[in-house]
């Protein structure tokens, strides 16, 4: 594929189609559709244990399913993970091996340094430290940083804010309004205010593994028993 086709502004669009997850007789994702366009947050909200991540791994191509139809402006793309200047993926655990320099991770990942300290003045003392040094939340908010500012057309982001202080929540949400500019995101933290604060649009899983398009948040989510 063509990466410059993927790297318009105006047609970049990522889909998920009649994705489809099971484990025997569970079953977890039914024929989920979501759409993620440049310039967009789209945030996935549901109970846990109801496939958030899944669904995250489903459309990076590292997490098999029985069906799964993922495209970038239109075209079926098999193997997402394979194509760094598309996506980047922020996974539920950290994935940075903690032998490495802060500073050659944004490197390796062509993360833009400047735009990140602009955010996190702070995060400038790590780079000549090993990732394994840092703090919990401090890995968190380098890993979260790294991909959020990685040239990638889309972020796939799997609770970016969790071990995260508040404080650098609500410069988090800073960064990805200015990033959004640039790419589309996908999103997915039980800090559901701070979700629904920042996405263009939110989906909540159901009981039955389908997606449900929020209108009025604070009551559908209350039907679908994630909030009280
Ligand atoms: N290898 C596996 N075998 C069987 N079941 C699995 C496997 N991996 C995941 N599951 C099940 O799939 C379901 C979805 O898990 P997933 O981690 O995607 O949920 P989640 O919505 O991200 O949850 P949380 O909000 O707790 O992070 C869970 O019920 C989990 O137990």
């Amino acid at each position: 594929m063509d990466l410059s086709d993927e790297r318009s502004p105006v047609a970049a669009r990522l889909e998920a189609d009649s994705i489809w997850l099971e484990y025997g007789q569970h079953r977890v994702l039914q024929n989920i559709y979501v759409r993620v366009d440049a310039g967009q947050v789209v945030g996935l909200l549901g109970r846990n244990g109801y496939g958030k991540s899944s669904l995250l791994e489903i459309i990076y191509g590292t997490r098999p399913a029985q069906n799964r139809s993922v495209r970038i402006n239109g075209r079926y793309v098999d193997k997402l993970y394979q194509r760094p200047n598309t996506i980047a993926f922020l996974p539920q655990k950290s994935f940075i091996p903690g032998t490495l320099l802060v500073k050659d991770v944004f490197a390796l990942y062509g993360s833009a340094v400047a735009q990140a300290t602009a955010f996190f003045p702070e995060l400038t003392s790590t780079f000549p430290q090993r990732f394994d040094r840092l703090s919990g939340g401090q890995q968190r908010l380098v890993e979260t940083v790294l991909i959020l500012t990685s040239p990638a057309h889309f972020a796939l982001l799997d609770e970016p804010f969790s071990n995260v202080m508040p404080l650098h929540v609500e410069t988090l949400k800073g960064l990805i309004n200015t990033v959004k500019q640039q790419k589309g995101i996908l999103l997915t933290d039980h800090y559901y205010r701070d979700v629904l604060d920042i996405s263009d649009t939110v989906y909540v899983l159901t009981s039955g593994g389908r997606t449900v398009r929020l209108t009025e948040p604070e009551q559908q989510l209350k039907d679908v028993g994630y909030l009280r």
